[in-house]
């Protein structure tokens, strides 16, 4: 039985909390995985633990009723207000699922949870982007110094197979290329601005729909992909690309007028993310192109993402599928805890 304490109880801790109630039973049955919340601590809902387990249906079910765990039932085991650390460090659970907001300066407090975990011998799962796209090595080692895990599917393209597709089902290629439209709520605010929506109303429904970020300047500004595309280069083209060396430039510009006069020339704005290996020099950008309708990536509509892996031996390579949401990204979380359990990530 894993035992689970979630760091962060947003959109995404919820989304992974209900795949959990639903599914217990079915995943016990085809797969032999059992998962046990035993702790949630989130900055304003307020934190619980109980070492037995969390009944996790009450918990989402006050949660969207009142906003916060403070109306949970006491009893003689629960523990209230640990913080994130003594959540990691203090409670019985051996694995740490971090999603707290992605901070796209520091990467902090999720390295600092990352570190505190491996340290203290759990395994951690996360979506949070910051500490793959800034701290991917120092990590790694760390984790593999204590023996323990570090799962990240979802930190690229939701519970869309994005990282463990190349580095498993694509080993043995040199991947050359990587491009991708790597952000879904950009690429969801296009289409509705595209379809008579304004900028603010097109971003409001993302921020609705759980698809954007805390703060959604990451994703307009294209500083989500452009940590979504170190995150690639770094674990599938083994490079040590860092973020400031990312070309950068968002959507914000781009106005109702300029989509609708591609489109009356049979184009279509995207915001695309690339990443290339010339002959050992790494280059890569994000920045919104003007691509032909007919071009592949420009069929990629709303939240559905898309990546393409140039391969010498496999050839082009193009997986697409959800890039943001809530059982989406919920979901990536159960790929790298049922991958924990099969002891390979
Ligand atoms: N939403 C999506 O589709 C996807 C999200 N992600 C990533 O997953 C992570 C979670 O996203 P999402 O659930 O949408 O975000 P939310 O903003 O909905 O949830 C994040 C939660 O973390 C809490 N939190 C912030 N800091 C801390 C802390 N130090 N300790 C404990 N809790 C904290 C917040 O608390 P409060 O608000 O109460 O202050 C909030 O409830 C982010 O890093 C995001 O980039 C990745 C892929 C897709
Ligand atoms: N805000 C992000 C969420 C997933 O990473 C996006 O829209 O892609």
């Amino acid at each position: 039985m894993q035992k689970l304490a979630l760091l962060g109880f947003g959109t995404v801790g919820q989304g992974l909390a209900e795949i959990l109630a639903e599914k217990k039973a079915a995943l016990k049955a085809e797969t032999g995985w059992e998962g046990k919340i035993v702790a949630i601590s989130d900055v304003m809902k307020g934190s619980i633990y109980d070492p037995d387990g969390l009944d996790i249906e009450k918990a989402l079910h006050i949660v969207k009723r009142t906003g916060t765990l403070d109306d949970y039932p006491d009893s003689e085991r629960l523990v209230r207000d640990l913080d994130s650390f003594d959540t990691i460090e203090q409670t019985n659970a051996d694995t740490i699922v971090e999603v707290t907001f992605t901070d796209v300066k520091t990467g902090q407090p999720a390295i600092d949870h990352c570190k505190a975990a491996f340290r203290a011998g759990k395994h951690v799962v996360m979506s949070n982007k910051g500490p793959v796209a800034l701290a991917y090595k120092e990590l790694s080692q760390l984790a593999q110094q204590h023996g323990v895990r570090w799962g990240f599917e979802g930190t690229v393209m939701s519970g869309t197979p994005a990282l463990r597709m190349p580095l498993t089902a694509l080993a043995g290629n040199d991947i050359k290329e990587i491009t991708g439209i790597l952000n879904g709520t950009t690429n969801y605010m296009l289409l509705r601005m595209e379809e008579g929506l304004s900028y603010e109303e097109a971003l409001e429904e993302t921020q609705q729909l759980g698809y954007a970020e805390a703060d959604p300047t990451s994703d307009v500004e294209g500083y989500d992909a452009r940590y979504k595309i170190v995150i690639l280069a770094n674990t599938v083209m083994n490079s040590l690309l860092k973020v400031d060396d990312v070309q950068c430039e968002g959507i914000t510009h781009l106005t109702p007028y300029d989509i609708k006069k591609a489109k009356s020339k049979g184009k279509r704005w995207k915001l695309i993310a690339r990443v290339s290996n010339e002959n050992g020099q790494i280059k890569a950008s994000v920045k919104p192109e003007m691509l032909d309708e007919t071009h592949p990536l420009a069929s990629i509509q709303g939240v559905l993402n898309a990546v393409t892996f140039e391969c010498d031996l496999a050839g082009t390579i193009t997986l697409s599928g959800p890039g943001a949401g809530r059982t989406e990204t919920g979901y990536s979380l159960l790929i790298d805890l049922l991958n924990i359990y099969r002891n390979h990530l």
